[in-house]
């Protein structure tokens, strides 16, 4: 049975980071996401994050009108934490998915994924108020077996497993172990009835690999080192760079 493709969807965070360093509204990211939209890309991620560095509520709002108008088929995924200011973006626009992700609000980067039990109760009111919306909910997630029944009992249809780990092992003595922990994550949340997203710190050197030891990805999320290779090589090329990095890893 052919598996669907894994999709690629293009984190912008970093193309606004740029625009904000001046009052001229370039790059502007509209014009980012239509450039890998129209080179195959499968959807568009963001991060508002509440300290406002990069992706701002009206980038956010363009977008959403964006995809709607000109790309009915692409996703829109925002990323954030519900007890901080994802929600109001999830009630107002309704994207295909929202990525709960359990970061600070001064925090430098995202660098840990939520905790079963501990974090269950407090989450599982507003997964039910998401899927009530319509909108699909990934929850960030540690490479951890355990936590995935935990993940899909709180009402979750996806987890995205955070990669840092294992683009930081990459050449080191624990690569192939620490790649077996996500491949045992990703079975163990399948069996649990859950879909797997991936993301953080993926690459064209590091996302072929990653995609042939983890079985069934439904989705990668990538900004960071996707808008880096695009400053050298414009958005559509890089866009088909990393399709091409996940059409190897079939
Ligand atoms: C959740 C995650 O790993 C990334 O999607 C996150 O958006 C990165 O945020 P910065 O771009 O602010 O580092
Ligand atoms: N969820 C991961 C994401 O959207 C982008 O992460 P990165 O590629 O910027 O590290």
């Amino acid at each position: 049975m052919s598996h669907p493709t894994t999709a690629l969807s293009v984190n912008l965070n970093k193309v606004a980071l740029v625009r904000n360093t001046r009052h001229l509204g370039i790059p502007s990211v509209p014009l980012a996401a239509a450039m890998c939209l129209d080179a195959g890309a499968q959807g568009i991620t963001v991060h508002p994050r509440p300290d406002e560095r990069h992706i701002r509520p009206h980038d956010v709002r363009e977008l959403s009108e964006l995809l709607r108008r000109d790309w009915p088929d692409a996703e829109f995924n925002i990323e954030g934490n519900p007890f901080h200011n994802l929600m109001e973006f999830v009630r107002e626009l309704r994207p295909h998915q929202a990525t709960f992700v359990p970061d600070s609000e001064d925090q430098f980067t995202s660098d840990h994924g939520w905790t079963f039990p501990d974090d269950a109760e407090r989450l599982r009111p507003l997964i039910e108020e998401c899927k009530a919306l319509g909108v699909r909910v990934s929850l960030f997630m540690d490479p951890a077996a355990e936590m995935m029944a935990g993940a899909k009992a709180v009402g979750a249809d996806r987890v995205e497993l955070y990669t840092e780990g294992y683009a930081a092992s990459r050449g080191t003595s624990r690569a192939g172990t620490v790649l077996g922990l996500y491949s045992q994550a990703a079975q163990a949340a399948q069996a649990a009835g859950l879909e797997v997203n991936a993301g953080h710190d993926l690459s064209r050197d590091n996302l072929t690999d990653f995609l042939r030891a983890v079985p069934g990805v439904r989705e990668v999320s990538i900004g960071h080192a996707f808008i880096a290779d695009a400053l050298e090589l414009g958005y559509a090329a890089t866009t088909r760079e990393y399709l091409r990095c996940i059409e190897d890893a079939r």
